[in-house]
């Protein structure tokens, strides 16, 4: 199964896909990393595993339509089966939505439908949660509302700061999303 994975920032999710043997063993292939920010960590881990890397940023194209018609014309000659966001911090447009049709998935650092949004591990923290979880779900139009393929339950501590909380939900992702695309690879092959 032939993947492009999406992501903004530290890419520790890249690196917990991209580096699981029984993915590797099932047939994953990560054909491409996208990035819209430059300077993303994520981008040195791609180099490092020698993932070819995609850097657009949004602000050099005139609105989202023409900034994913340009990351659609990137993909379009890899016969991508699913585009993987792993902390990918734009919305996705009917552009890419009508291109990859229930092809696309995202991580969640909460159980939604709670805590929704950007910040999910801080808001549960905020809210003084006994428990609070990770999401993989498929994109659709709205944020954070696509269908639901799997969640995890994170157990949050009388003792917790919000980095050990954070670290333990990250532990979590890492976890979940490899074993969700395993199933995916499995029922693509
Ligand atoms: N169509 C969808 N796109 C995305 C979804 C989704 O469910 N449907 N999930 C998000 C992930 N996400 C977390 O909830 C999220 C990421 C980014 C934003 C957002 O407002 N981004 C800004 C830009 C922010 C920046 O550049 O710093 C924007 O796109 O204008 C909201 C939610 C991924 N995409
Ligand atoms: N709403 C989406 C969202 O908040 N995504 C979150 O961004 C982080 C990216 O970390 P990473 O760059 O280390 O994988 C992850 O915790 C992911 O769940």
């Amino acid at each position: 199964m032939r993947v492009a994975i999406f992501a903004s920032g530290t890419g520790s999710n890249f690196e917990a896909i991209a580096d699981n043997q029984r993915l590797q063993q099932a047939g994953l292939e990560i054909v491409q990393l996208v990035c819209d920010r430059p300077q993303a960590a994520v981008i040195e881990k791609a180099h490092r595993r020698e993932v070819p890397v995609t850097v657009l940023a949004p602000r050099q194209f005139e609105n989202r339509q023409a900034y994913e018609q340009a990351v659609v014309a990137q993909l379009a000659p890899l016969a991508i089966d699913y585009i993987i966001l792993a902390g990918y911090m734009r919305i996705i447009t009917p552009v890419l939505l009508g291109t990859y049709p229930q092809r696309i998935i995202n991580i969640h650092p909460a159980l939604l439908p709670d805590f929704p949004g950007i910040h999910g591990i801080e808001d549960a923290y905020r809210a003084k949660v006994s428990e609070t979880g990770v999401t993989v779900h498929y994109i659709d139009e709205g944020v954070d509302t696509g269908p639901i393929i799997a969640q995890a339950t994170v157990p949050v501590k009388p003792n917790d700061t919000l980095a050990t909380l954070e670290a333990r939900v990250h532990a979590v992702e890492h976890q979940l999303y490899p074993a969700v695309i395993y199933d995916l690879v499995q029922k693509n092959n």
